[in-house]
């Protein structure tokens, strides 16, 4: 908070002149929030129109100011035209600057905009410039120095050029040095991070690539915070330390599903500037356990059945590109298979919300924002069997066919389904949104899935629930490894679970899905899942509510 007396410093005036901008005169002032300029009137032109034309203020956060450059600086980003132009600028008006600052475009997108002013002498430019650039180096959040790591197989394979070309220019502009690894196999970034990258010189991680690849750099980055604060992983009920460092998403993947929950668009210069302004946005962490043994991390998705088997059988088609989630999805979908299995969890607090309060995770969200008291944190500690001790509300048992079991610790919104697969999920509220999909007909999980891409509700069918939860567990029914289809006559003994639907005439059923955690397929049907709320920071802010124009 600032007081008033801090409030009129802030206010002071640090420069303010009259320059030139497009032949333009203006009045040009920069306090410690704001850089304005003004057109100035010209007197003659109002005393013979005899109106006054409004003259047009420009107002720039100086948080959102990219940089500040002489005019006659040689650019080497810049094409041969443009340097050809800024060379012919520079003879015309030689005491120029250009300030680069953040544009809000349609649909969250940001853009790199520039404004230039000449000045009356070379000693009120480099003031100009000066003064500035002292301002940015107040505003301790900008990362400085960044550690990049590309997927150049990612979704389209274009991570490489997409960094090159519309990522770097943007940091040289703001003075930020990037050490960049082009990855050379899958898992290259995760041990790089894990046992061998200095961090100590960053003041942060970026991830060109897709959802996969944001995995590898969470686990190298949260595997390497655990091992330095001697946390032992595979504890399920172990404290986890928050990471230090922030990490920024350049979206170059197939789903980009973190990217677009938390920037509200897919585009690579947007999430360089919000990386070059030093945004921060908290996020929760779930782990997944089998027994005693960690098996991963997830940030968005955790889904058994229908995106466990989607998944499944689009690895085996990665040649297609992301066109490959299309085809495995409409094949899951013809195979309409179930899966019995047992589902237990601890619900979140009231105070939380619910999953279909409508109240969606925004920039400055105050649910996310909300502290958990002592009697919440006891309650989430203690196991299934004291947690009935503690609170009346406490561990609960749900057995069933499903068809989908999803645990989305934040909307999962992406290009594919702009509201996602929880619209009122949060980011960063220590729970995630447990989503039961029962047995049901063909025609009315159709219904369920093309709710995800209109405005009709997705949980309004007497099918599906959904839990917001702490913590919660699966147990698969049938230990059975795989049935094939004519099997399902066979006589129902207790625990012995039948297959998918019967009229189905695609690929063998198995007893079990497997699990798509972020992408990423598990090995064990059986498992303990836990939120760590806040575990990481990105270079984000949430999506913000309205646009911003200035
Ligand atoms: C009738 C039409 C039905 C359309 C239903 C669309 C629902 C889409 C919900 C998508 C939720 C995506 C969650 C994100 C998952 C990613 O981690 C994962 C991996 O993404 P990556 O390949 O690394 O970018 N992608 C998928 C599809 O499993
Ligand atoms: N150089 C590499 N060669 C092969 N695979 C890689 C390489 N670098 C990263 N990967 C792996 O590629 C997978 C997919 O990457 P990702 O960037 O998420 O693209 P997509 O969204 O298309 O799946 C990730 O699981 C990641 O571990
Ligand atoms: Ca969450």
């Amino acid at each position: 908070m600032t007081g008033p007396a801090e409030d009129t410093k802030s206010q002071l005036t640090l420069l303010s002149s009259k320059l030139l901008h497009q032949h333009q005169a203006v009045e040009a002032a920069l306090n410690r929030h704001v850089f304005v300029w003004k057109e100035i009137e010209e007197k003659s032109q109002k005393r013979s129109s005899g109106i006054s034309k409004t003259s047009r203020s420009h107002i720039v956060q100086v948080s959102e100011i990219v940089g500040i450059h002489k005019v006659e600086d040689e650019d080497h980003t810049k094409s041969k035209w443009d340097q050809k132009k800024t060379l012919q600028f520079s003879q015309l008006f030689p005491n120029a600057f250009t300030v680069f600052y953040v544009k809000r475009t349609k649909n969250h997108r940001w853009r790199c905009n520039e404004a230039t002013f000449s000045c009356s002498s070379a000693e009120l430019c480099e003031q100009w410039i000066q003064v500035t650039r002292e301002q940015l180096s107040l505003l301790t959040n900008r990362p400085k120095r960044l550690l990049v790591y590309i997927n150049p197989f990612g979704g389209k394979r274009r991570g490489k050029r997409i960094y090159e070309e519309k990522v770097a220019p943007v940091f040289q502009q703001a003075g930020i040095s990037a050490d960049v690894i082009v990855t050379e196999r899958a898992n290259h970034a995760r041990d790089h991070l894990t046992t061998e990258a200095n961090l100590q010189q960053y003041d942060g991680v970026v991830c060109v690539g897709g959802d996969g690849m944001f995995s590898e750099i969470l686990h190298g980055l949260v595997a390497r915070t655990q091992n330095d604060n001697k946390v032992d992983q595979n504890r399920p009920d172990a404290e986890l330390k928050p990471c230090m460092l922030r990490i920024g998403i350049i979206p170059a993947g197939s789903t980009d599903c973190i990217c677009f929950a938390t920037v509200g668009t897919n585009d690579p210069v947007t999430s360089a500037l919000h990386i070059i302004i030093g945004d921060s946005q908290p996020m929760d962490v779930c782990s997944v356990h089998h027994n005693d043994v960690f098996l991963r991390y997830s940030v968005s998705l955790l889904g058994y059945g229908f995106y466990g088997d989607v998944l499944a059988d689009s690895e085996k088609k990665r040649w297609l590109g992301p066109a490959r989630y299309d085809l495995s999805g409409v094949k899951a979908f013809l195979c309409h298979n179930y899966y019995k299995g047992t589902v237990s969890f601890l619900p979140a607090e009231d105070n939380l919300g619910h999953p279909r309060d409508k109240l969606q995770c925004r920039f400055g969200c105050s649910i996310c924002q909300h502290k958990q008291s002592s009697k919440d944190k006891l309650r989430e500690t203690a196991d299934e069997e004291t947690a009935a001790e503690v609170s009346s509300s406490s561990w609960k048992v749900i057995c069933g066919k499903f068809i989908a079991i999803n645990a989305a610790n934040m909307s999962c919104a992406c290009p594919r389904s702009p509201k996602g697969l929880s619209p009122s999920a949060h980011l960063a509220d220590g729970t995630a949104d447990l989503i039961l999909v029962r047995k049901c007909s063909r025609l009315d999980f159709f219904r369920h899935l093309l709710r995800h891409t209109n405005t009709d509700d997705q949980f309004d069918h007497s099918f599906v629930e959904v839990h917001r939860v702490r913590k919660f567990h699966f147990e698969p029914l049938d230990p059975q490894p795989l049935l094939l289809e004519n099997q399902s006559e066979l006589p129902k003994k207790p625990g012995f679970c039948p297959l998918g639907s019967a009229q189905t005439t695609c690929i063998p059923s198995a007893a079990h899905s497997s699990w798509n955690c972020d992408g990423e397929i598990l090995h064990h049907a059986a498992i303990q899942v836990s939120v760590h709320r806040q575990l990481i920071r990105l270079f984000a802010r949430g999506i913000e509510e309205q646009q911003q124009r200035v």
